[in-house]
């Protein structure tokens, strides 16, 4: 059976079209140019599964509906209290992220130990899914670029700043570099904590800004690229 998975954020679409147990295709547009989706759908497999998981609101998903073939084989995934091997442990399972729910799915289907699961992107968020499968609960936090923007939008002197990460830095820049991802790598072995005694405990890191997180991690961590989609792709298959 062919699936589209797509997974729409609060800055990107990202799109993987799977047949086989390969990706055949993947891609990404701007969540605010949601209606180009058109062009994109045209190219897909007629008669294809189609998968949506939104966080991005309801224009998002009425703009990405609108851009889908008429009569399409479609699913709105939200979290739910249990899916392919892992339990949902918030208060209200429904409340998490679908993309946070999708990511503990993807990580499930690629580690069986416990593992931190972070979704660098919009925002951060990092999930502590145990050795049974149980997501014991997780953090959110201003993504990196968030963080950046945030300062260059609320003081008079801090552009949005590029620059190095430093232990003690000895310019604007990479000040303000420095002390977002220390916040975000703080964050992140922090959390690491939790499970780091366990075996073969790991972090997985995905999202746009994963690859800017991964070097100077002190942890067991690796980029898992599109964590969501295979969590998207795990749920088509399963349901
Ligand atoms: N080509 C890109 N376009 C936009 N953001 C990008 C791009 N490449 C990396 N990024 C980084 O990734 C973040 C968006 O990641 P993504 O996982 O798509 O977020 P979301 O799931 O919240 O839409 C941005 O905040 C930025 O830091
Ligand atoms: C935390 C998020 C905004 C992350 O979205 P993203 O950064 O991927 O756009 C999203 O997972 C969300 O809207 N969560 C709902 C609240 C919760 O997970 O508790
Ligand atoms: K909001």
């Amino acid at each position: 059976m062919t699936i589209v998975a797509i997974d729409a954020g609060n800055t990107r679409i990202k799109w993987g079209v799977r047949d086989g147990g390969q990706w055949l295709a993947n891609g990404a547009l701007p969540t605010a140019d949601a209606a180009a989706l058109v062009a994109v759908a045209a190219g897909w497999p007629r008669g294809a599964r189609i998968v949506l998981c939104n966080v991005a609101g309801d224009a998002a998903r009425d703009a990405i509906f609108g851009a889908l073939p008429a009569g399409a084989d479609l699913r709105l995934f939200v979290a739910s209290a249990e899916c392919c091997g892992v339990s949902n442990g918030y208060a209200r399972p429904e409340q998490l992220g679908a993309d946070r729910w999708a990511a503990l799915l993807g990580a499930r289907g690629r580690c069986a130990d416990a593992c931190l699961v972070v979704c660098a992107g919009t925002a951060t968020t990092i999930d502590v899914l145990a050795a049974d499968g149980r997501f014991r609960g997780g953090v959110i936090l201003p993504g990196f670029d968030l963080m950046r923007a945030s300062l260059a939008r609320n003081t008079a002197q801090l552009p949005f700043a590029e620059g190095h990460f430093r232990p003690a830095p000895t310019n604007t820049m990479d000040a303000i570099v420095s002390g977002c991802l220390a916040a975000q790598l703080g964050a992140i072995e922090r959390m690491f904590a939790a499970i780091a005694g366990e075996p073969g405990a790991r972090c997985l890191l995905t999202g746009g800004a994963a690859p800017r997180l991964i070097h100077d991690l002190n942890i067991p961590a690796e980029v898992a690229e599109n964590l969501v989609l295979d969590g998207l792709a795990r749920y088509a298959a399963a349901t």
